[in-house]
């Protein structure tokens, strides 16, 4: 499935009644996922990633801006809710909040099956199952009976990602996938997005923090800051060789994301996110080893530098 991204911009109004500010969350961002492409959006929290998703995945409206599946819009495509519910799903970062501790994870599988309709009878539910659970390297007798709180992290991020193949998908949204898995764990975890583009031609945003493992899976990247993409291109290229100066910091220094941060979260901007959410110019100017005077006064365009987009006055 192609996703095409056009100029979404995402306001959100903060502060008290006293002081109500418009935070500009994402700003004029556009990017083009292709068929069967792993695209990565990455970069510190805060940047507006997650709000893209929620977007991306009809939980959130946009202020301005639109987004198309195949050329069809997303409020069309919403329309038919079931049908999008199986074409687009998604991966969460924390796989223990994605089951019921209470109910065995073939329960969940089952109901799955049962809710999109994807099986006629018992038997087939249970094939459609164990196809699923192959193809992330599990099989049934390895879970049945069990609870999530018996599976290490990997395991139940391994069972999610089957259960969101139940539907066959055309479209995954993949929020921080391995960034709570054991670091020795992820890259086989990372290894299957690979196959589930490989194999069956699914698109895939994977979004992260970590960009070695964004360097290792995927085809296309985009850094985000503050919401906006600051550099996009070819993910090996980029990683290689960054040209903005916050590609180049996060590249040295990557940050690390909050495990305890839930998608309803309470807004509490920190002091620098405010100051650089608000600045004139460039965002990243109060932290820029190379600032100009310009960068203080006008927002930098999109440069075209052999074939990615570098949003930085550097490259004028
Ligand atoms: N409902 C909301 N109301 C007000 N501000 C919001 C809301 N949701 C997000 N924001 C703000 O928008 C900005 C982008 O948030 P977002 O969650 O998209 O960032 P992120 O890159 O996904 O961060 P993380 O890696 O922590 O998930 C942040 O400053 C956040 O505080």
């Amino acid at each position: 499935m192609r996703v095409s991204v056009r100029n979404l911009t995402k306001i959100f109004r903060v502060g008290s009644i006293f002081s109500l500010k418009k935070l500009v969350a994402i700003d004029n961002v556009s990017f083009e996922i292709g068929s069967g492409e792993i695209f990565s959006l990455a970069g510190e929290s805060g940047c507006g990633k997650t709000t893209t998703a929620k977007i991306l995945l009809g939980l959130e409206e946009p202020t301005n801006g639109e987004v198309l599946y195949d050329g069809i819009k997303l409020k069309d495509f919403v329309e038919n809710e079931m049908h999008f519910l199986k074409k687009v799903q998604t991966v969460q970062q924390n796989p223990f909040s994605t089951f019921n501790p209470f109910r065995k994870v073939e329960d969940y599988l089952f109901k799955t099956v049962l809710r999109f309709k994807m099986a006629n009878t018992k038997d087939e539910a249970l094939r459609l199952i164990e196809e699923k659970l192959s193809v992330v390297g599990l099989n049934f007798d390895e879970i049945k009976g069990r609870y999530p709180s018996e599976f290490s992290g990997g395991q139940l991020q391994r069972i999610s990602i089957a259960r969101a193949l139940l539907t066959n998908p055309s479209f995954l949204v993949a929020d921080e996938p391995v960034s709570m898995i054991d670091a020795s764990l992820r890259i086989s975890i990372v290894n299957l997005f690979r196959d589930l583009k490989e194999r069956f031609g699914i698109s895939i945003l994977y979004i992260t923090h970590d960009l070695s493992t964004a360097y290792y899976v995927a085809d296309k990247l985009a850094i985000m800051f503050r919401g906006s993409i600051v550099e996009m291109g070819r993910a090996q290229d980029i990683l290689d060789t960054p040209f903005h100066p916050y590609t180049k910091l996060l590249k040295s220094s990557i940050p690390v994301p909050d495990p305890e941060y839930e998608w309803d979260e309470n807004i509490n901007l920190s002091s620098t996110e405010r100051e650089e959410f608000f600045a004139k110019g460039c965002k990243f100017a109060s932290r820029c080893p190379e600032v100009m005077s310009i960068c203080r006064e006008s927002v930098p365009p999109d440069f075209d530098v052999n074939g990615r987009v570098v949003k930085c006055w550097l490259y004028k």
